[in-house]
């Protein structure tokens, strides 16, 4: 995969997005280097799919500087630049057809385009394309059409197109949204064996839940109403009075074996779901 040069992939500096009288992001400030490996967490709505979206090259900042691979949003061909971006999304699947097989979903990343026309494809690319889904279970699967696919096996085909071009940076959103509890692992699973292997590109996670967070990843950006509550290092950036202040709820925050799990006081919970009497 990418490189091992330990390079800054992603500089937001002072980053705003505003959309009519919406500040979707203030100020953020944010770097990520090619070693590392962030999860984006936050309400909804706190910003974190448009700071996503930023980093995928899809939309430009209303202000401040957005630097992606050494490329500056708004100075540069932003067509070359996606190739060499992985982005799963919700977003980005609804735009497979529904009568693409689970093997050409994967091998058409080879050419950054979406349903397979009428290109022609190297053995070497079906051959990668098969080892990608094997490696996330569902080789069985690759001759299936991506619509028949439940949602667990059509995220992990997304994860191998992701995947598929050796990007220099992987980015996720939400990639365990509406999974089972099985899938949910299989997911935390793979996503840990990426992160944890040295020569895996920088990675950014964007999730709700704390208990997403796969075992090697090593940074966690909190947002809120837009703005960065705090960045850094997990182990001192992710605590519960952070999460407290991030989700507006005072949360206990556990970590047991790499894994995180959350939890209010069953009376706080209430009284902010009622509303104080
Ligand atoms: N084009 C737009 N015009 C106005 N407001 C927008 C626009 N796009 C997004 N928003 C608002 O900006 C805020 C941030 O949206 P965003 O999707 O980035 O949040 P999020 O943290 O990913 O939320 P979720 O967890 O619910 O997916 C939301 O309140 C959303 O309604």
């Amino acid at each position: 995969m990418a490189t091992t040069v330990t390079d800054t992939v992603i500089s937001a500096e002072a980053l705003s997005v505003q959309r009519g009288t919406n500040a979707l992001l203030r100020n953020v400030d944010w770097q990520v280097n090619s070693d590392q490996r962030w999860v984006v967490l936050g309400p909804n709505g706190a910003g974190k799919t448009t700071l996503l979206n930023l980093a995928a090259a899809l939309m430009h900042p209303t202000k401040g500087t957005m630097t992606v691979l050494g490329e500056k949003l708004g100075r540069t061909d932003v067509f070359e630049l996606r190739p060499r971006i992985g982005l799963t999304s919700d977003q980005q699947s609804d735009r497979i057809p529904a009568d693409e097989t689970a093997v050409n979903v994967v091998q058409t990343a080879a050419w950054s385009v979406v349903g397979r026309w009428r290109e022609e494809y190297d053995e070497v690319d079906t051959d990668r394309a098969m080892q990608l889904l094997d490696w996330l279970g569902i080789a069985h699967l690759s001759e299936r059409t991506f619509g028949t696919l439940s949602e667990g096996e059509r995220k992990r085909v997304h994860i191998a197109r992701a995947i598929m071009n050796d990007p220099e940076l992987l980015l996720f959103d939400e990639p365990m949204a509406g999974l089972d509890l099985g899938a949910r692992e299989g997911m935390v699973a793979a996503l840990a064996a990426l992160a944890k292997d040295a020569n895996s590109p920088a990675m950014v996670v964007v999730t709700h839940h704390v208990e997403e967070i796969p075992p090697g990843f090593t940074h966690a950006l909190l947002l809120s109403g837009g703005q960065v509550v705090t960045s850094g290092p997990i182990e001192e950036a992710l605590t519960s009075q952070t999460l407290s202040t991030t989700f507006g709820l005072s949360l206990g925050l556990t970590r047991f074996n790499e894994r995180y799990t959350a939890q209010a006081a069953l009376s706080e919970t209430t009284s902010a779901l009622l509303g104080d009497a």
